[in-house]
């Protein structure tokens, strides 16, 4: 763990020989193959990989959506999930989504409110609980998804590319945000993006996906002091090197794929 690691650290993940295939015969397709993971309490890892490597797969499984066709998958505590979209119900404001996230963990009625109120303002939303999700930009409406997550007192949170969908500027306040608030809710990150950078500038550790099946190929130990800015030279030198990994691995599958044809 990196020496910024937070203070409370909670959670973790393993996985131990897991694989997934999805359906039969012919169109069987082997998404993930014989995968061991090991996320420690309080790590954050990011994972990249070329198109359809099984990133998405390895979360759904993690996160007990689907079960494995091999392995065993343990999590040290609740799992909670944000994705691409913000997947918010769009008839509720912002408070009203997060005191549904409360609702569902069991948080009485009469301490909802407040506590949601309280999550929105370490997201920086606190003048906007009253809006619902189509008067939000989209890095709002993420920021109430992470409002959300931290409703949901999780110990390990999965994120499937949570930033794709912003600019680069907004992205990067996400960045600060998210660290600031994982820092201080000490869970375990898994992390999916295609943004090598982005990767390097959160992670603890960063993981390359090889594809057919989905495995571990490559793992790199983060050591750049936080707050990183992803412009510096250590983090543009590390960048480098995971994106020319990445290049080699999709190269390699793009030629079978050739030789296959
Ligand atoms: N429910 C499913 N049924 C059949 N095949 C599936 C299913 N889910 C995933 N797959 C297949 O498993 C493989 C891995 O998919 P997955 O979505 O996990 O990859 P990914 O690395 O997240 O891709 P991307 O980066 O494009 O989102 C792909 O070949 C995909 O078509």
């Amino acid at each position: 763990m990196s020496a910024a690691a937070p203070t409370a650290a909670r959670g973790g993940l393993r996985l131990r020989g897991v694989s997934k295939s999805f359906g039969r015969g012919d169109s069987q397709v082997t998404a993930l193959g014989d995968l061991d993971l090991d996320v420690a309490p309080g790590e954050f890892v990011a994972v990249v990989g070329g198109s359809g490597c099984g990133k998405s797969t390895m979360l759904t499984l993690a996160a007990g959506l689907e079960t494995p066709t091999t392995g065993s998958i343990d999590a040290g505590g609740k799992v909670a999930l944000m994705f691409q979209e913000s997947t918010l119900l769009p008839w509720l404001t912002a408070a009203g989504n997060v005191e549904l996230a409360l609702q569902l963990r069991g948080v009485p009625t009469a301490e909802r409110g407040a506590l949601a109120r309280q999550l929105l303002g370490r997201v920086r939303l606190g003048r906007h609980v009253d809006k619902r999700p189509h008067e939000m930009s989209g890095g709002m409406r993420q920021r109430v998804a992470l409002a959300r997550v931290l409703a949901q007192d999780a110990a390990v949170v999965l994120m499937d590319e949570p930033l794709g969908a912003l600019d680069a500027m907004t992205r990067d306040q996400m960045h600060d945000l998210i660290e600031e608030v994982w820092l201080d809710a000490g869970f375990s990150v898994v992390f999916v993006t295609h943004n090598v950078r982005e990767a390097v500038r959160l992670a603890d550790r960063t993981i390359l996906m090889g594809a057919r099946p989905g495995r571990i190929i490559h793992e790199q130990r983060i050591q750049v002091p936080r707050p990183r800015a992803m412009e510096s030279a250590p983090c543009v030198a590390l960048a480098a090197d995971l994106t020319q990994r990445l290049r080699e691995e999709v190269a390699r599958h793009d030629e079978a794929d050739y030789f296959e044809i």
